[in-house]
């Protein structure tokens, strides 16, 4: 019945939430150091009583603007048929993407672009809890407009009715690796004790942030290299503190740990510095990874380009929701280049492992250098929490997007009215 349904959208709320995830350091790095893990969530109420959940990620301060952004595209978008919008997705993406007045605050970056993805987010769970999707359906999703000179329309409905691998993610799940144990606040008994949970717990891929200074970088790396033994996976992240020569000089002296790639080592812009780094890498085994700050498609087509990265970190939040992470998933696919998820905020494990399933499942059918971020923060907020199982996201079981938060969670980290803002000097 639901199918059939028109669902009218009436209603588009967007609230301020903020975690005050800064009080224990949880989430910071070398960049920012005291996140506040927060989102511009959003509801869409629709005629038929079907609800769509949406949010984009932020940090805390100026989330409100990202509210303002979200504000100003509701007219976009409230009025309109559930139905009128999947049957034109790459128009409707082109409406809030486009506006020829809206568009100069862009296009397609920034917060105009967070606030996109934070509605567009919200539409995929309304349309997610009505319906199944073919491939056609889904490529017709995608605006290929800047990017038809890598990859065609064509081409894409080809890249995607190839894998069909569902069964193994029903059995094992996909794999992942934890950040949990090593943001850069942590003191070095709680990274010790955080890695030895997680070793007991299965894992066996590891994340530590790096880039403020090179000696607590050494004996950081130094720590955990030791307590996972020499055949697990470490990674480092820098979140884009050096330039270019710095960073290669600094990655070379942290080499000895055997990193499988360096995050985001300088500005997450500089497409030609990080060809540069990946180059002067490359001897040492050390793979560039980037993508939570890439601004949108068009970037990562030039990424893919210049060789620019070996893993590309597609965010949910970060581009204009499915309709754009599809094309970053397949034109990943035609460069042979494996996606790596970024997933450390709220709600971002939950929104990214359907497209990591999906990536799997539709389009790449491999899982070699692969692997989906894991951060065990906030997950408690969720209707449906992400499951980790051993170390694995099993596939999520309810229909939608899976970003629908508590509404007493909401109430209570509203910003600033909320009872755990109330009284925090903030
Ligand atoms: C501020 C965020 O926690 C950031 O450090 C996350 C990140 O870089 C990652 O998870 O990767
Ligand atoms: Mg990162």
């Amino acid at each position: 019945l639901l199918d059939k349904m028109l669902h009218k959208i009436i209603n588009l709320t967007v609230r301020d939430v903020r975690f005050p995830t800064s009080l224990d350091q949880h989430g910071s790095d070398a960049m920012h150091t005291d996140p506040d893990y927060s989102a511009a969530y959003v509801v869409l109420d629709t005629d038929s009583g079907l609800t769509g959940f949406g949010l984009t990620f932020t940090l805390g301060k100026g989330t409100e603007i990202v509210v303002c952004a979200v504000e100003a595209l509701a007219r976009l978008v409230v009025g309109k048929c559930l139905q009128e919008i999947v049957s034109d997705f790459r128009g409707f993406y082109r409406l809030l993407t486009s506006d020829s007045q809206m568009r100069w605050l862009g296009p397609e970056k920034g917060v105009i672009h967070l606030a996109t993805a934070a509605v567009l987010n919200a539409v995929w769970d309304l349309w997610a809890r009505t319906e199944g999707k073919e491939p056609k359906q889904l490529v017709s999703c995608i605006d290929f407009r800047y990017i038809t000179d890598v990859l065609t329309e064509e081409e894409a409905l080809d890249l995607l009715v190839k894998a069909q691998e569902e069964d193994q993610m029903q059995k094992e799940g996909y794999p992942a690796y934890t950040t949990s144990c090593a943001w850069l606040g942590y003191p070095d008994e709680q990274l010790k004790q955080l890695c030895t949970d997680a070793l007991k717990s299965g894992w066996t891929r590891f994340k530590v942030k790096v880039g403020a200074d090179l000696e607590d970088d050494v004996r950081r790396c130094r720590i955990i290299r030791q307590m996972i033994g020499p055949d697990n996976t470490l990674m480092i992240d820098a979140n884009q503190r050096w330039d270019v020569a710095e960073a290669i000089s600094w990655v070379s002296k942290l080499a000895e740990f055997r990193p499988l790639w360096i995050e985001e080592p300088t500005s997450p812009d500089d497409i030609l510095g990080h060809a540069a780094i990946s180059k002067a890498l490359a001897p040492l085994g050390i793979g560039v990874a980037t993508g939570e700050q890439c601004q949108n498609r068009v970037m990562f087509k030039q990424f893919l380009q210049a060789s620019a990265l070996q893993f590309v970190q597609i965010d949910s939040c970060r581009l204009g929701s499915v309709n754009e992470n599809l094309a970053v998933l397949l034109m990943a696919h035609k460069f042979n280049v494996p996606v790596c998820p970024h997933a450390g905020g709220v709600g971002l494990c939950e929104l990214v492992q359907h497209l990591i399933l999906f990536d799997y499942i539709c389009v790449s059918a491999d899982l070699r250098n692969r692997m989906c971020e894991y951060v065990d923060h906030l997950h408690e907020h969720f209707t449906c929490p992400v499951v980790i199982q051993d170390a694995h996201y099993m596939p999520p079981k309810d229909p939608g997007y899976s970003c629908e938060m508590l509404e007493s969670t909401v109430q209570r980290h509203q910003y600033p009215e909320g009872n755990v803002w109330k009284n925090m000097k903030k």
